[in-house]
């Protein structure tokens, strides 16, 4: 199959991403969610929504309709919500060739299902497909990639040779990728980094320092590795790229939209007003729900996520959330 590439999602990243590879040559269709947006960009060769500093190139064709962006596609890149990447998947089904790679390139823990993204794409693709199927992740600002400055990230599948090709399809000399077994911890390590970002958030908010950010970076990092291990992912991965290199970026960065509505919260700001003025996705708002279930579920103990999710969905003063976690049971350090 000739070396198309079907990007589906065309927010920051998937822009990014799409520009990333049309840039190394690959003929990339890129489909918007928004039918104007596609126009638009056909129209100017910018995102003016999600990336309008970046001049896009010429090898992007963008479009609304999914058919046409992944019919007869060597790859598919899902860069959508993760919230929505199951009914975009299912959209896509009929007019998938049944050789494509398939990556997602998403971070957060489907609602209600509670599933990783990885076992929605392995519920709703037939089981040849699986061992086609590669995750995308890591410390990735949109914006800095998409400026050249250079940046490490992972790609996981369970078939090596797969990995090998994503790394392949997406090295440049800027963009430097790493091969990675564990889908499961570089998954769980992107979605759960947002939820700890928007606790840092917070702690920034509310006039806090660098001591309570590294708190929040190394015991959030304790609670990310915890519920991987109980579903399987190992504990370097949570060392690695997606796991501590995520948090890092996120927690510190002036970039990160989880990060930013944590900002918000904490200096008192209500979760629906500082939504309702975003265009943008903070992952981590839905995966909060997600993961504080899922770590009910398995009896995992995850108290940052626990006070995060009181803050988000239970209307918690911030300010009694670091009482609580400060004052529980004083204990040995351990993950
Ligand atoms: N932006 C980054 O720096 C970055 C880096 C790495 C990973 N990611 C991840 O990439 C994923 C996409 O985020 P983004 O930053 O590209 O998006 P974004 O926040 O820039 O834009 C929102 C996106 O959601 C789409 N959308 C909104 N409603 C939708 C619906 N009902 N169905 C399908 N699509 C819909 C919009 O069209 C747009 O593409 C997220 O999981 C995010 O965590 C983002
Ligand atoms: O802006 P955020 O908080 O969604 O973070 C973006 C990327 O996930 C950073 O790797």
């Amino acid at each position: 199959m000739e070396t198309k590439i079907a990007v589906i999602g065309a927010g920051s990243w998937g822009t990014t991403l799409a520009n990333l590879l049309a840039n190394k040559g690959y003929s990339v269709t890129l489909w918007c969610y928004e039918k104007d947006l596609a126009l638009r960009i056909e129209e100017n060769r910018i995102n003016d929504l999600y990336l309008p500093e970046v001049k896009l190139s010429e090898n992007i064709r963008a479009t609304n309709s999914l058919t046409a962006a992944v019919t007869d596609k060597k790859m598919l890149l899902f860069v959508t919500p993760s919230q929505s990447t199951r009914y975009v998947l299912k959209e896509a089904l009929p007019s998938l060739s049944s050789e494509s790679l398939v990556v997602s390139a998403s971070k957060g823990i489907e609602n209600e299902s509670l599933m990783l993204l990885s076992q929605v794409f392995e519920e709703l693709l037939p089981v040849h497909m699986h061992s086609q199927l590669g995750f995308l992740s890591g410390p990735s600002f949109a914006n800095e990639v998409s400026a050249g400055m250079p940046t490490a990230v992972v790609a996981a599948a369970r078939n090596n040779a797969v990995a090998k090709q994503i790394q392949e399809i997406f090295s440049t000399e800027v963009f430097r990728v790493y091969t990675h077994d564990d889908i499961i911890g570089v998954e769980l390590g992107g979605a759960m980094k947002n939820v700890i970002a928007l606790a840092a958030g917070v702690a920034d908010g509310l006039g806090f320092g660098h001591n309570s950010r590294a708190a929040l970076i190394t015991r959030g990092l304790a609670e990310m590795t915890r519920l991987g291990l109980k579903l399987g992912g190992s504990a370097e991965t949570f060392a690695g790229l997606a796991g501590m290199g995520d948090l890092v970026l996120t927690c510190t960065g002036d970039l990160s939209r989880n990060r930013s509505v944590g900002i918000e919260l904490g200096q008192g700001r209500k979760l629906d007003e500082i939504l309702s003025g975003m265009q943008m996705i903070a992952e981590g708002v839905k995966t909060t729900l997600s993961a504080y279930q899922l770590a009910d579920k398995l009896g995992v103990d995850v108290p940052i996520i626990e006070q995060m999710y009181l803050i988000l969905y239970q209307d918690k003063d911030p300010r009694l959330a670091v009482t609580d976690l400060m004052l529980r049971d004083l204990k040995p350090e351990a993950i």
